[in-house]
């Protein structure tokens, strides 16, 4: 550096120049950037002729011939023929555009030549591309004529007479030609008086050294030793540039270019932006050298800090060594520019202070001219006095000019001060506007984006509700169709409704009217009815208790009815048909009707109508519905008069199964007191001094019902059983079950004696039906036998026969004394329903109806003294009751009449149907007779025990 001669500053010239190259600079990036651009479309018409592309067109325009790749590929096949035919890409047109651009980078890295993106071909700004190509250039030009790119290694070999190369090398910069021809265009530069002009140039070469240490990182630096960088470096331009010594704005313009360089081949890792801008800012503001120093110090401030980055890089790809190295040698570089620029603003200042030195000498110099001139003046007179005053004049108005010059010297520095400040401010308003403008552009990307999405959704959101509206609307003109014609249907039944409660109205009128006459009758008709119910009420009354009345005069009737039957001696005849069994499938009936007053109509199956039908009456039907007690109180009475010493005979007759001993079962098992099985005894005497009839057969004493249990117990066991066809527990054989009562008439002391014979027959069969064998059919053959015998009997008794067989069998034997004497009878015909037992049932039906015409004679009791005239008295009295009785029933069906017509007078009918619980005990006393009949009076309370009703 001590070898670097001062640099001659012209005074102001100097200073003036050095400002218009500070203003222009403002704008040098751009010019740096036009002229690289010309530099290159220079070269692409130079290589490629038909091109023929203008020299000052625009990025855009650039970008326009560039992008779609096939000048690109012109370029490569015209410096690089052979990658065409390494790669065996043919490029033509029907290659596609990012497909030849791929070509030409990938040819470029083959190259090591740093590439640029396929998006900075597309969009923003050109200068990477541009570079890129320049580099190119660089790597094989030399005035327009190719050198073939495999040779660039062989950089010696290059041809001379580069239109950019200087005719003669430089003594340092002359190893290659690439290199002296751009150091001769720096030096070129530095002679030229546009101080931008030789910075372009500086910034190319010193790019270019730079490209090649950066593209060394990127690609080739770890293949380079360190001792080729450092020759690198030593071979920059700058020693030679201030050796030069070459202006201070020259000097900024190297520096400009190595900090663009830097930046630039930094890949935007560095904040240039921010850098350069407070670059530029600190260099449009230096308008004294002072401010340079500022600036430059600066300027060095700012990229040391992103020195960092390429030992970042370098630790990455082992190159920090290297990397340190370049940036030891970058930093030594600035360092010296920057001890240049000091050691010429303090030479400058010294050449101020000699200026001023000279200056003040000349001032003295012309002063002392003045007081020569003064002197000279006063000594010479009038003409002196003339000169004195012109001089006067003359200093005067040189004062003023002073004082003038002065005064717009200071007004230019102020104005310049102003000028500076106002440029300051500009460029803070500038980047400012700038920050705000970006600030504002992001910000309307931002709202744009924002808009964008919001807008699809206010879209779609506005179809939904467009789409909504749209039915909303339908459905609102539906509802208005339907409300119309709801309106109107409303208004037509409004107007029905109004005209049909106008009528209602008018109707209600009368209505009412015919009301309140209505009530009038209605409170009359109530005052009559009222009346009427008095009256009625009464005549209620007196029917309640003639109907009472009717009752028991029925039942008095009915009483005094059988008793004119028992005078007249008749055999009673109860028919009873038995129900349908469980078992039973057919429920076919042969039954048609049964009479209250025991008729009975009896009907063939087979011959429907009337011919089929068979009338038949009886003393009582009883139906299947009927219950034993209603049985047993209808034999009740007869049973009674055995206390009043009449002989009775109670026999079931009916076929097999047909319910004979269900009858009879309740009565024997109360009544019975000696129980002969028919079918074990041996011959029988009529005449035995027991009075007993069948020979063997043993009186037992009772003294209580567990007495008579136990009796009919024995008797039970002792009887033949045996199951047929038609019955499971067949009774094979006749039982008899005599009760023996004696008493005495406690006021006459006459002693009574009764019998009452109990009979349950064993079942007629026909044995086809019952499938009787064997013994069963013996035993059933000796069954009919003895019933054809009673038979025979009946039928004599009725025809009034004066022979009546009664020895044909052990049955009738037996039964004469009922059959034939005094005694009441009374049969109880056992009828079977089943339309299959029809011809049983009828000859049944047939039997009992000829065995109720028989006359057997008015029944005696055996109270001895009773003569038939006084029989006779009795009668007629009866009848006289009887004739009474009927009267009276007269009556009474005439008040039934007239309560039929109203029903409601039959709360009192339950009065007249009550069943009373006979309390013979008290009866027993209360009676005629005061029997010692300990047997009767067992028997009936064993009734009364089984909860036995008698309607008495
Ligand atoms: N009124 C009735 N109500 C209910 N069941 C009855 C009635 N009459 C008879 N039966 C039933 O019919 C079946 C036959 O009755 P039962 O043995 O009394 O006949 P039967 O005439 O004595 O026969 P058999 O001459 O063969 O001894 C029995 O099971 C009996 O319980």
């Amino acid at each position: 550096m001590s070898s670097v001669s001062a640099p001659q500053m012209n005074g102001p010239e100097e200073l003036k120049r050095s400002n218009s190259a500070f203003e222009s600079s403002v704008n040098i990036n751009s010019e740096v950037e036009a002229k690289q651009r010309a530099l290159l479309i220079e070269w692409l018409n130079s290589i490629l002729p038909n091109l023929n592309f203008p020299i000052k067109a625009s990025d855009e325009e650039l970008r326009a011939c560039l992008i779609d790749g096939t000048v690109l590929c012109q370029i490569l096949k015209r410096l690089k023929p052979a990658s065409v035919d390494e790669a065996n890409y043919s490029y033509n047109s029907s290659m596609s555009r990012s497909g030849k651009i791929a070509r030409f980078l990938t040819t470029l890295g083959k190259l090591g030549i740093s590439r640029f993106e396929m998006s900075d071909l597309e969009k923003g700004s050109m200068k990477p591309v541009i570079n890129c190509l320049l580099n190119l250039r660089a790597e094989y030009i030399t005035g327009g004529d190719i050198r073939p790119l495999t040779s660039i290694s062989t950089k010696s070999g290059s041809r001379q007479g580069d239109v950019s190369s200087p005719a003669s090398l430089s003594p340092l910069f002359g190893e290659e030609r690439r290199k002296v021809s751009s150091d001769s265009q720096f030096q070129r530069g530095l002679r030229s008086p546009v101080m931008s002009e030789p910075s372009t140039a500086l910034l190319h070469h010193v790019g270019h050294k730079f490209h090649e240490v950066f593209q060394l990182k990127q690609g080739r630096y770890s293949d380079l030793p360190a001792a080729k960088i450092t020759e690198m470096m030593k071979s920059t331009s700058l020693d030679h540039l201030l050796l030069q010594n070459a202006p201070t704005q020259s000097l900024l313009s190297v520096v400009n270019g190595i900090l663009d360089e830097s930046v630039d081949r930094k890949n935007g890792e560095i904040p240039h932006v921010s850098y350069r801008r407070k670059y530029e800012f600190s260099f449009k503001a230096l308008t004294t050298l002072t401010v340079l120093q500022v600036y430059t110090m600066e300027a060095y401030a700012h990229l040391l800090p992103h020195m960092d980055i390429f030992f970042v890089l370098g630790e990455k790809e082992n190159i920090s060594s290297d990397i340190a190295f370049v940036v030891q040698r970058v930093a030594c570089l600035l360092r010296k520019v920057v001890q240049e620029i000091e050691r010429r603003i303090s030479t400058q200042a010294d050449h101020l202070r000699t200026q001023n030195n000279l200056f003040k000498t000349r001032e003295e110099k012309y002063q002392s001219r003045i007081r020569v001139l003064e002197a000279l003046a006063s000594g010479t007179g009038e003409e002196t006095e003339i000169v004195m005053n012109q001089l006067q004049q003359i200093k005067t108005e040189k004062s003023k000019l002073e004082e003038k010059k002065k005064l717009e010297d200071d007004d230019v520095a102020k104005l310049m001060k102003e000028k500076d400040q106002q440029m300051l401010e500009n460029l803070a308003l500038k980047q400012e506007l700038e920050m705000a403008k970006k600030t504002y552009e992001l910000r309307c990307l931002q709202r744009e984006t924002e808009y964008k999405g919001a807008n699809s959704g206010f879209e779609e959101r506005i179809k939904e509700l467009e789409h909504l509206l749209q039915v909303s609307r339908n459905k609102v003109r539906e509802l208005e169709a339907n409300s119309d014609s709801k309106y109107q249907r409303w208004s037509r039944k409004e107007s029905i409704y109004q005209s049909f409660m106008d009528l209602q109205h008018g109707a209600l009128r009368e209505l009412r009217f015919s009301s309140d006459s209505i009530k009038q009758e209605i409170s009359k008709a109530q005052k009559s009815h009222a009346d009427d119910l008095y009256c009625l009420g009464v005549r209620l009354k007196a029917l309640a208790g003639a109907a009472e009345n009717y009752h028991a005069v029925l039942a008095e009737n009915r009483r005094l009815f059988n008793e004119v039957q028992d005078l007249k001696g008749n055999i009673r005849v109860y028919c009873r048909i038995r129900p349908f069994l469980p078992g039973q499938t057919k429920k076919q009936t042969t039954i048609e009707y049964i009479g209250e007053n025991g008729e009975l109509i009896f009907g063939n199956p087979s011959k429907p109508g009337k011919d089929g039908q068979r009338m038949f009456k009886f003393n009582k039907v009883f139906g299947p519905d009927a219950t034993q007690a209603e049985v047993f109180s209808d034999t009740q009475p007869l049973i009674r008069s055995v206390l009043d010493g009449y002989n009775v005979c109670i026999f079931a007759y009916g076929q097999t199964g047909s319910g004979k001993t269900y009858t009879m079962h309740l009565v024997f098992w109360i009544l019975a007191i000696c129980f002969l099985d028919l079918h074990t005894l041996g011959i029988m005497s009529t005449s035995q001094p027991n009075g007993l009839a069948v020979p063997d057969a043993s009186m037992h004493p009772v003294t209580s019902t567990e007495d008579v249990l136990e009796l009919m117990d024995i008797g039970l066991k002792n009887r033949a059983i045996g199951a047929t066809a038609l019955n499971e527990r067949s009774s094979r054989s006749h039982s008899v079950v005599t009760v023996h009562v004696r008493g005495k008439d406690l006021k006459t002391g006459i002693p009574l004696h009764g019998n009452l014979h109990l009979v349950d027959l064993a079942g007629s069969e026909r044995v086809d039906r019952s499938e009787a064998t064997g013994d069963r059919l013996k035993e059933a053959q000796h069954i009919n036998k003895s019933l054809s015998a009673l038979g025979d009997v009946i039928f004599a008794l009725a025809q009034k026969s004066p022979h009546v067989p009664y020895r044909n069998s052990k049955l009738t034997q037996v039964l004469q004394s009922s059959l034939g004497g005094q005694a009441k009878t009374l049969m109880l015909v056992q009828l079977n329903p089943d339309v299959n037992s029809y011809s049983e049932s009828l000859s049944t039906l047939k039997f009992a109806e000829r065995v109720s015409g028989v006359e057997l004679g008015a029944a005696r009791s055996s109270k001895e003294g009773r003569d038939v005239r006084e029989l006779m008295e009795q009668v007629a009295s009866l009848k006289d009751t009887i004739a009474k009785k009927d009267d009276e029933i007269e009556r009474l069906q005439l008040l039934k009449d007239l309560k039929n017509v109203y029903p409601g007078v039959n709360s009192e009918k339950r009065g007249l149907n009550t069943f009373r619980t006979v309390n013979l005990t008290e009866r027993n006393r209360k009676g005629p007779l005061d029997y010692e009949c300990l047997v009767g009076l067992h028997l009936l309370q064993g009734l009364a025990k089984w909860g036995l009703k008698l309607e008495m």
